[in-house]
């Protein structure tokens, strides 16, 4: 389970401060799938790279399954996958190395990571090109050893950036795949996407920010509900155009706060 409270983060710049992230809090349930949406700057990535403890918050705190990223930053690592499809693998190495080098780095022992090695390929069909250097892989095989490298360590929850940038129909399928994989192994998901027809289809709960606060949360059918809107991209549009104070204007009981 993720726990984000009052997450905040201000970054200096010397002609002004940028506030990125504004007491963000939700939280995401295991064999939950998260969309957390918004327009370019909104401060997603902000709020991933606090999440994962890249980044040091202002204020506020995460939590991922009992963890907190404050005081026990290295649990969380071992806890949190990562997927970022622009992610490049170690061009020199074979995808069987790769996956020995990341499972060593989490701490899964030499045993452990060949099981799961074995598992994965055959979960994601990369056994016929595990001992080929990855600079001779296409950008889809390429894809599915990221996909194998996230869960190498098994972890419970699953942090995604724009997963199915520049992939054809065929690979962002075999994201799709992967999500309801993850659903139903009970991880709990967070999805960061500009592609709001697929965020609908993969996600079972939204929170949508913008300039830094999370303006609306809840469920496809909730949103819809609160914004009298049918569609993702029409409630997405609806936001862009709400003027700041008329949004926060929305009853505290009608915008699903957690
Ligand atoms: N290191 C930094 N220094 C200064 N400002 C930053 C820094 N990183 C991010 N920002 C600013 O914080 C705000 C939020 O950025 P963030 O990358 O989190 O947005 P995003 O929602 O992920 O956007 P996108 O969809 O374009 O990736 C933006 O105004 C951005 O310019």
């Amino acid at each position: 389970m993720i726990i984000v409270k009052d997450l905040t983060r201000v970054f200096e710049a010397s002609n002004q401060d940028v506030l990125a992230v504004d007491q963000i809090s939700f939280q995401v349930q295991q064999g939950e799938v998260y969309g957390l949406l918004g327009p370019n700057g909104a401060g997603k990535t902000t709020t991933l790279r606090m999440i994962l403890g890249l980044l040091k918050p202002t204020s506020g705190d995460a939590e991922v399954e009992g963890f907190l990223v404050s005081s026990h930053p290295d649990e969380i690592k071992r806890r949190v996958g990562l997927v970022s499809t622009s992610a490049g693998l170690y061009q020199w190495l074979t995808p069987r190395e790769i996956l020995f080098f990341f499972a060593d780095v989490y701490g899964v022992s030499k045993q452990q990571a060949t099981e799961r090695i074995r598992a994965l390929s055959r979960l994601f069909d990369i056994t016929t090109f595990l001992d080929r250097r990855s600079a001779t892989l296409s950008t889809g095989q390429k894809q599915r050893v990221n996909l194998a490298r996230s869960l190498i360590h098994n972890p419970p929850v699953m942090l995604m950036d724009e997963p199915t940038r520049g992939l054809d129909v065929v690979g962002s399928k075999v994201i799709f795949d992967y999500i309801d994989h993850l659903r139903d192994e009970g991880k709990a998901v967070i999805v960061c996407t500009h592609r709001l027809d697929e965020a609908e289809q993969l996600c079972d709960r939204f929170g949508l920010m913008h300039q830094g606060k999370k303006r609306y949360e809840g469920t496809l059918t909730e949103l819809q509900e609160v914004t009298s809107c049918q569609t993702l991209t029409q409630i997405f549009l609806q936001l862009l155009d709400t003027p700041f104070e008329q949004d926060e204007t929305i009853p505290a009981t009608q915008e699903k706060v957690i």
